[in-house]
C-alpha cells in the first residue's frame, strides 16, 4: 500500500454502480485501486444485473443512502481521490452534487456513464442537465467519451475540428481539465485524423483550459474491452490520489488501460464483450507536458512527437 508524505496509506473513493460480472463499475474500479496500490473505498448508485452480454437489470440504491454510505467513509476513513461514475437518476446526480459540494473535495475524476456497451441506458435522460449545470463545475477531470460528449455538447462529433470545438465548449461548463476519450471513433471520424489513414490508432484528447495534448494509441482489435472507461478514470483518481499532476496521471491511466486489454486477449471470461486484465502492473509516465502530441511506442510509454527514440 502507498503511504503519503504525511503518514497515511493513500486512499481513494469510487461513487459508481456495482456490476455483478465484475468487469465495469465498482468492480473495475477497486480492482485498478488495488493496482495502483491505493486503499479503495466504495458508495453504491445502484445494483446491475450484469455480465459480458449486457445488462439483465437494474436497482437503484435511494439516494439517502448513498448519502449515508459517502458519510460512513468520510467520517471515519476519509479520501484523498474520488471517481464518480454510473449515475443512473436526476435524483441521484443532485444528491452526489450536493455531497461533493458540501465536502469540498479536490481531485475528482467524473466518467460521465450514460451508456452501457451492451447499449442499456445507466442514466435518464433528464439528469444530464443536473449533470451539466451541478456535477461538471466540481471536476477536477471529465472523461466523456465521444457519445458522452455528443450528448453533454448538444451536437455531433464527426471529426477532429469538432473534438477540438467540443473539448472547448466542455471546459466552458468548468472542469478543469478534459479528457474526450476516442475508443468510440468510427471509420468515419479516424479518417479525419491527422496522420491515420486506416483507423489502427485510438486518440485521447485532452484539454486543460488552454493546451490540448493528444494521445494516440494502437488500436487493440478485441471484443474484451468491457470497463475500459471505468479503469480509465479509477486510474487516474487512484494517480492523483498519489499525487501525480494530471497530465502524468492520464498518460499513466492510458498505459494500464491499454495493457490491461491487451493482456485480456490472452483468457476468455463469459461470451461477450469480456473484462480487461487488471492483475497488470502499471507503468508510470512522467513528464507529460501540455500542448505535446504523444505517440505510444513499442518499449511500453508514450513519447513526445518529434523526439527520437
Ligand atoms: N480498441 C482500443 N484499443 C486501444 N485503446 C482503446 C480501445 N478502445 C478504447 N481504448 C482506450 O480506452 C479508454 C476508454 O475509452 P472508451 O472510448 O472505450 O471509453 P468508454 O466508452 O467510456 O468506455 P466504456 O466502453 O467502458 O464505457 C481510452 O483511453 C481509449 O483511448
Ligand atoms: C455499473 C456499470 N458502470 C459503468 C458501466 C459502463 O461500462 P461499459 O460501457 O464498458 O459497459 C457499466 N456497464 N456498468
Amino acid at each position: 500500500m502507498q503511504i503519503s508524505d504525511t503518514g497515511h496509506v493513500i486512499r481513494a473513493l469510487t461513487i459508481a454502480g456495482s456490476d455483478s460480472g465484475g468487469g465495469a463499475g465498482i468492480q473495475a474500479d477497486l480492482k485498478t485501486f488495488a493496482a495502483f496500490e491505493v486503499y479503495g473505498a466504495s458508495a453504491l448508485t445502484a445494483l446491475t444485473a450484469q455480465n459480458t452480454q449486457g445488462v439483465q437489470g437494474i436497482y437503484e440504491v435511494a439516494p439517502e443512502f448513498l448519502r449515508q454510505q459517502v458519510e460512513s467513509v468520510n467520517g471515519d476513513i476519509g479520501f484523498d481521490a474520488a471517481k464518480i461514475g454510473m449515475l443512473g437518476s436526476a435524483a441521484m446526480t443532485t444528491e452526489v452534487a450536493d455531497i461533493i459540494a458540501r465536502a469540498e473535495m479536490t481531485n475528482l475524476v467524473l466518467d460521465p456513464v450514460m451508456v452501457a456497451k451492451g447499449g442499456a441506458s445507466l442514466l435518464e435522460d433528464h439528469a444530464v442537465h443536473m449533470l451539466k449545470t451541478r456535477l461538471l463545475p466540481l471536476a477536477t477531470v471529465l472523461t466523456p467519451n465521444l457519445l458522452e460528449a455528443e450528448v453533454l455538447c448538444g451536437y455531433p462529433i464527426h471529426s477532429w475540428s469538432d473534438c477540438q470545438q467540443a473539448v472547448s465548449d466542455l471546459a466552458k461548463m468548468g472542469p478543469q481539465c478534459i479528457v474526450l476519450k476516442g475508443g468510440h471513433a468510427t471509420w468515419g471520424i479516424s479518417r479525419t485524423l491527422p496522420d491515420d489513414a486506416n483507423g489502427a490508432q485510438v486518440f485521447d484528447l485532452v484539454f486543460d483550459g488552454s493546451a490540448l495534448t493528444t494521445f494516440y494509441a494502437p488500436r487493440v482489435f478485441s471484443r474484451k474491452t468491457h470497463g475500459t472507461g471505468c479503469t480509465l478514470s479509477a486510474a487516474i483518481a487512484a494517480c492523483l490520489a498519489r499525487g501525480m499532476r494530471v497530465l502524468d496521471a492520464i498518460a499513466t491511466a492510458k498505459t494500464f488501460v491499454w495493457e490491461a486489454m491487451v493482456s485480456a486477449a490472452a483468457w476468455d471470461v463469459g461470451t461477450g464483450h469480456g473484462p480487461l486484465d487488471h492483475s497488470v502492473a502499471p507503468r508510470f509516465s512522467t513528464g507529460i507536458e501540455a500542448g505535446g502530441t504523444y505517440r505510444w511506442h513499442n518499449d511500453g510509454r508514450f513519447h513526445l512527437e518529434g523526439i527520437r527514440i
